[in-house]
């Protein structure tokens, strides 16, 4: 009988529950549920609404009735750093307050008073955004101290969901390290860190390994859902689930693109060098206490916006035939210049930037699309150069993942920019690392190796080369 295990994967834009399970030697991925995701304004703050996200989730588990399957397990996925505090009763102390609030500005140079900046990166690893959990802990406890007096558990947003659940509080390691709060080479909490920082490590919970069996979900739920599950750890940060999808990782570069794009290579040890400060990449946690050695790169957020700018009236895809339309605009923004964090409107936030480096300011829709395109593919091109120094090596393929390997434009324009073999898909790789890790921790598969294997049989992904020049 084959067994089947239940990815719930939400990003930043998008969440999606997927059923996965194995047939014929394939992975078979079936959607069960998809739901929109975006930040909210809760008072002062742009927050998640972690309530409506359990309410789709619920949602989501519950049909499975309707086609009549009863996953073994679950596990949750999402983006990473923000998080909630819980009181000793388990109450909601702190909204989820998202990582494009404005309250952590300045807080990270307020921190480098207090342990200097080379020291956080020698033993963290992790790549410095005025947004990682250590400064926003530090900004809560600036505006809302008491929050941080009362506070019992500390979850990340994946672990919140586990918590609410089963009732058990853990912190799962990949999502753990993009808190900067981490020692890289010890995988614990940072206790010279927190006190550096005058928090309390004691609101900090045990640090648990994708694949750990954290038990059945609460008798109550059971019966809402209609049928027990257990709850399995995957990579509960998004893109350690994505990373492991990727099949092969000799001589490649990855790109997870989404909401944001996560380019960078898989590691066996961090790399806490000062050039990799210098460049600011990171060295997040994988499966396996293997390393993401990657950086941040705002990603398809900006098209995100730029399409609710106009009004949601073009697609994704009508963006693409749009750009290519505009194939004479050259204009280029840096992509990662704060102002496009979360400006009011993003169009706007180009456009000024084009006026203040005096280039041709982009007007219609494809043009504005093809600067986004264009801007990103500059930004990815910069980071593998970077890479390639630190490596001291040339990568010859490049693996882009996630709902941006859709953009057969962008695609192309990566590969005519890298002169490199670019490979394209899997589309729901998050949701595929996340399966997979279940999987092995149910004895489906026998380890990440044996994973990869199979979903290299089991996913297409389309090719691309340089175009020939005429
Ligand atoms: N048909 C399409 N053509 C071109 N681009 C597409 C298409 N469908 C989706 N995309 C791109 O994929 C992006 C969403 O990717 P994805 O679904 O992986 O993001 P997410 O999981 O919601 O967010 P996160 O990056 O936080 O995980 C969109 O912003 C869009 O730019
Ligand atoms: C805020 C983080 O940088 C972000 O979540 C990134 O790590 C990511 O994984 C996006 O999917
Ligand atoms: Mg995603």
């Amino acid at each position: 009988m084959n067994k089947y295990v239940l990815a719930v994967d939400i990003g930043a834009s998008s969440g999606r529950l997927m059923l996965g399970s194995i047939h014929e030697g394939k992975l078979v991925l079936d959607e069960l549920h998809r739901f929109s995701n975006s930040i909210v304004k809760k008072g002062q703050y742009y927050c998640w609404d972690l309530h409506k996200l359990f309410v789709e989730i619920k949602q989501g588990i519950k049909k499975c009735q309707d086609v009549q399957v009863r996953p073994e397990s679950i596990g949750i996925d999402t983006w990473a750093v923000d998080f909630v505090l819980l009181d000793e009763n388990g109450n909601l102390l702190t909204e989820a307050v998202s990582y494009r609030d404005d309250r952590t500005d300045g807080v990270m140079e307020e921190v480098f008073q207090k342990i200097i900046k080379e020291r956080i990166y020698l033993e963290t690893g992790i790549q410095f955004q005025k947004f990682n959990t250590i400064y926003q802990l530090c900004a809560l406890k600036k505006s809302n101290p008491e929050s941080l007096d009362k506070a019992d558990k500390f979850l990340m947003v994946p672990d919140y969901f586990h918590y609410l659940l089963t009732g058990k509080a853990v912190n799962e390691y990949t999502n753990a390290t993009s808190t900067q709060l981490v020692n890289a080479f010890t995988k614990k909490w940072d206790k010279q860190l927190l006190d550096a920082v005058s928090i309390k490590p004691e609101m900090f919970q045990d640090i648990k390994m994708p694949g750990t069996i954290l038990g059945d979900v609460k008798e109550e739920l059971a019966e809402e859902f209609g049928f027990n599950l257990k709850v399995v750890l995957p990579a509960t940060h998004d893109t350690a689930s994505a990373v492991i999808s990727v099949p092969e990782h000799d001589e490649t570069i990855y790109i997870s693109s989404g909401t944001w794009s996560l380019i960078g290579v898989e590691n066996k040890f961090p790399i806490c060098v000062t050039k990799a400060l210098d460049y600011n990449f990171t060295n997040e946690g994988g499966i396996d206490y293997r390393f993401r050695f990657l950086k941040n790169i705002m990603g398809l957020w900006m098209i995100q916006e730029v399409r609710r700018n106009y009004d949601n009236e073009y697609s994704f895809a009508d963006f693409v035939e749009l750009a290519k339309a505009a194939k004479n605009f050259q204009s280029i923004v840096n992509v990662n210049d704060d102002r496009f964090l979360n400006p009011d409107n993003m169009i706007i936030a180009i456009q000024n930037y084009c006026a203040e480096t005096n280039q041709e300011i982009p007007v219609t829709p494809g043009e504005v699309a093809k600067c986004v395109y264009d801007s990103l593919v500059e930004c990815y091109v910069a980071a593998i150069d970077e890479i390639e120094e630190i490596f001291e090596k040339k990568f010859t393929k490049i693996n882009i993942i996630g709902g941006g390997c859709q953009n057969e434009l962008l695609n192309q324009l990566i590969a005519d920019a890298t002169k490199k073999q670019v490979f394209a898909g899997p589309v729901e790789a998050t949701a595929v690392g996340n399966i997979v890790s279940q999987l092995i921790a149910l004895g489906e598969i026998k380890d990440v190796h044996e994973a990869r294997k199979l979903i290299k049989h089991s996913f297409d992904v389309k090719g691309y080369e340089a175009a020939q020049p005429i």
